[in-house]
């Protein structure tokens, strides 16, 4: 039985889930698109291709076999963009939540029975249906749970805001030995630089104490003024609109001392070698354009 184990974004990583991007489907029509970076790319004709998209996740899975980390797969669905995983289902300590994802991606889920049948069925937990839930805004930071969400009135109109008001309650009322800490994040269906589509697209921790932030994905100054103050001003990368876009919070944290970044990430992959790290660079600019990079790719399992 897999022994499900996650406390924060960076202990050193044993198993995950890695998303796939084989039979993803054909370029969707303008109205198919559930976020404004993709809808811009098939407006322009520039939508990324399967085999590159491939291509560039065999890279991301070759980190993970270097480092020794268990990857685990989806089952290809045909024609289904089934790339990231991270917000299908998430874990907090050794549970892992079923996500009541937006509709289109529904059937995403079914793809990881596999996976799910080597786990202890009790550990597997579904939230009510009034609770909208999805993993890239869940980010476990030890004693903390941090939440993005949307509270405002238009909620039902955008398709950008995907986890609610009644999600923070449950996690609270989930884990009353932690705190849980919600932010605001900037919503838009059409501007792709006004959109903070989840938490992890504008924020991500690293290493022990460390964090690449965007201050305009936020809605409430005071939220994000928390954590500067909460991580140090001089422990804060701040990344600019146009690094947002790019998705430069988007790496992932093999361990503490190893992230995952994008190849042209220069300015970031630099203060991190500079911070210490060692830097794992891949291609990763085609699925970038699907406004998701490689924490979105990824479900970990197991941290230890
Ligand atoms: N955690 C994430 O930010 N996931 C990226 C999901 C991108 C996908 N195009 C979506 O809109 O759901």
């Amino acid at each position: 039985m897999m022994q499900l184990h996650i406390l924060n974004e960076t202990d050193p990583l044993k198993a995950v889930i890695l998303g796939t991007a084989k039979s993803c489907g054909p370029v969707p029509k303008p109205e198919e698109a559930y976020d404004p970076k993709s809808l811009e790319h098939i407006l322009a004709g520039t939508y990324p291709k399967e085999e590159d998209m491939v291509n560039e996740m065999e890279a991301f899975a070759r980190v993970f076999q270097k480092y020794g980390v268990e990857v685990f797969r989806p089952s290809i669905l045909e024609n289904c963009n089934q790339i990231f995983s991270r917000d299908i289902a998430f874990v907090i300590e050794d549970k892992l939540f079923h996500s009541n994802i937006l509709p289109d991606r529904e059937k995403e889920f079914d793809a990881i029975q596999h996976i799910l049948d080597k786990m202890d069925p009790t550990k597997i937990v579904r939230p009510p249906e009034e609770v909208h839930i999805e993993g890239g805004d869940v980010m476990p930071w030890n004693e903390y749970i941090f939440i993005g969400t949307y509270t405002g009135k238009d909620y039902p109109d955008l398709i950008t805001a995907r986890t609610n008001k009644e999600a923070v309650e449950y996690i609270k009322a989930q884990f009353p030995h932690k705190k849980v800490k919600s932010f605001e994040l900037r919503k838009s269906n059409t501007i792709a630089k006004d959109n903070a589509l989840h938490l992890d697209c504008c924020f991500q921790p690293v290493g022990r104490n460390k964090a690449i932030l965007h201050k305009n994905g936020f809605l409430i100054e005071e939220e994000y003024q928390w954590l500067v103050d909460y991580f140090g001003k001089d422990n804060i990368f701040e990344i600019t609109k146009d690094e947002m876009y790019q998705m430069f919070s988007n790496v992932f944290s093999i361990s503490p001392e190893v992230v995952v970044s994008e190849k042209n990430f220069t300015r970031l992959n630099n203060w991190l070698r500079e911070n210490g790290f060692v830097v794992e660079e891949v291609p990763y600019a085609e699925i970038a354009k699907q406004e998701g990079l490689l924490r979105c790719s990824t479900l970990p399992l197991i941290r230890a």
